[in-house]
């Protein structure tokens, strides 16, 4: 895995962005799609709103996804997994980038099509536990057709980066705006944030 890990936190180095394929292998991966199935089959996602905790309004003009928040305590298996990995890389992130990350919070994404999520930042206003953001794509077989792009809005120019399978994608959350791009197809992922306090 240390490979992966050094991908991840080398582009992030290079680039603000950081960007591996194949964080989560091709088991792990369709095993929490099939656990995302369930639970959006079970009506168990949400509607997801947009500020804090204290402030969060469920604004359709800005965003049109649906989120189930993970949770060791449920004791899923699949879940379990995806924490244990997450484990294993903030001990890595912390231990060679000296970041003092002491928790997280995940939770499964689902962008149906005609979804998006419009330009904005992570972190809080008035809250900034939220250091970096983390998102694993869970698409087998994304194109291009299927839209769905997340676009990083950097200083000079804008990125696109389309959400296959197993991919992740890391960069800080105080510093670059992004937008979900309207998907054609539904748009599956574990969108999550590092943080400390
Ligand atoms: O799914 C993505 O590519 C980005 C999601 C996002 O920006 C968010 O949930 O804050
Ligand atoms: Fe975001």
């Amino acid at each position: 895995m240390q490979n992966i890990f050094n991908t991840l936190i080398d582009s992030f180095i290079d680039n603000k962005v950081g960007i591996t394929e194949n964080f989560l292998s091709v088991a792990l991966s369709a095993r929490l799609k099939e656990n995302l199935q369930e639970l959006y089959q079970d009506k168990q996602l949400q509607s997801a709103g947009t500020g804090n905790e204290t402030l969060v309004s469920h604004d359709k003009s800005v965003r049109s996804d649906m989120i189930y928040w993970l949770d060791r305590k449920h004791n899923n298996v699949h879940e379990n997994s995806f924490f244990d990995l997450m484990d294993s890389f903030v001990s890595y992130l912390n231990s060679t980038c000296y970041t003092g990350i002491t928790g997280y919070e995940f939770h499964y994404t689902r962008y149906e099509e005609g979804s998006f999520y419009k330009k904005h930042l992570d972190q809080f206003k008035n809250n900034d536990s939220r250091q970096y953001s983390m998102i694993i794509y869970l698409n087998a077989g994304w194109q291009a057709i299927d839209g769905g792009e997340l676009c990083i809005h950097h200083a000079d120019h804008l990125q696109n980066i389309s959400p296959d399978n197993g991919k992740s994608v890391f960069f800080k959350s105080s510093e670059l705006v992004h937008e979900v791009l309207v998907t054609n197809k539904p748009r599956l992922s574990i969108t999550g944030w590092l943080k400390i306090n």
